[in-house]
């Protein structure tokens, strides 16, 4: 369980999390969803350690992350934007990182092959096109086999057979008990693949629950009809 304690950030005079509490449950999947700029990806970073909230605590397993590190290795992360090593060919930077991590075993020649990246394997990373960029983030993502998987906009520049098999993977991921966080504009991808729902506006918390429930709640059939109900409730 990852339970966020009234996390607030600011950077400079602007309130981008505002006192948010949440639990976000293990072994399912939990999407993120809201308008541009309402605090997802800071949400994300407070959560890996990358941005230092001004107040409030992060536990994952009861445990509070401040002045951690160690619990990032149970943390799989693919970006909205990676930057990566660039000069460094797609093998050397998955050799890399493996390194760095310390561990011989890893499932990336089986992600590999599930993502077809193996032509691009010699490559270096600057020549990539974006798609198989993203491919690269979603298998160094994966590779360690991590508890918890975070992905932000994670099919944003797949082509639909790519962004088909990455939501394959993620069912995998979700059957083998991972605790999944997403975040997408794509209300269509969070109902195929979210269980629960966060939706949020400003760093304020609006919704949190089922996503079933929501749906219901709004008397919508589609997701996408009721976040923009919400929307529009919060435009009002
Ligand atoms: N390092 C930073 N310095 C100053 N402002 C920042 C910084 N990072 C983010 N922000 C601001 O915080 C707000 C929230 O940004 P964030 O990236 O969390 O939004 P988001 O919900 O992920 O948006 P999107 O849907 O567009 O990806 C924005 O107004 C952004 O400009």
């Amino acid at each position: 369980m990852i339970s966020i304690k009234g996390l607030r950030k600011k950077f400079g005079p602007l309130t981008v999390l505002d006192d948010i509490d949440l639990d976000i449950p293990s072994g399912q999947a939990t999407g993120i969803v809201g308008p541009n700029g309402s605090g997802k990806t800071t949400a994300i970073k407070a959560l890996l350690g990358l941005v230092k909230p001004n107040a409030g605590d992060i536990l994952i397993d009861g445990e509070s992350i401040k002045g951690q590190w160690d619990y990032r290795k149970k943390i799989g992360y693919m970006p909205q934007i990676a930057r990566y090593p660039e000069n460094m060919t797609v093998s050397e930077l998955f050799e890399f990182i493996k390194n760095i991590r310390e561990t011989g075993e890893t499932n990336k020649d089986e992600l590999i092959s599930y993502f077809g990246l193996e032509p691009e394997l010699e490559k270096r990373m600057r020549t990539l096109s974006g798609g198989n960029r993203q491919k690269v983030g979603a298998v160094l993502a994966m590779m360690f086999d991590p508890e918890i998987l975070i992905f932000d906009e994670p099919t944003a520049g797949l082509d639909p057979h790519a962004s088909v098999q990455f939501k394959n993977m993620v069912h995998r991921e979700k059957e083998k008990g991972k605790t999944v966080l997403l975040t997408t504009h794509i209300m269509s991808e969070i109902e195929e693949l979210a269980d629960y729902l966060i939706f949020i506006v400003e760093g304020q918390i609006r919704y949190h629950g089922p996503m079933k429930e929501l749906i219901e709640k709004q008397q919508e059939q589609r997701l996408e009809g009721a976040v923009a109900k919400m929307m529009a409730e919060v435009a009002a």
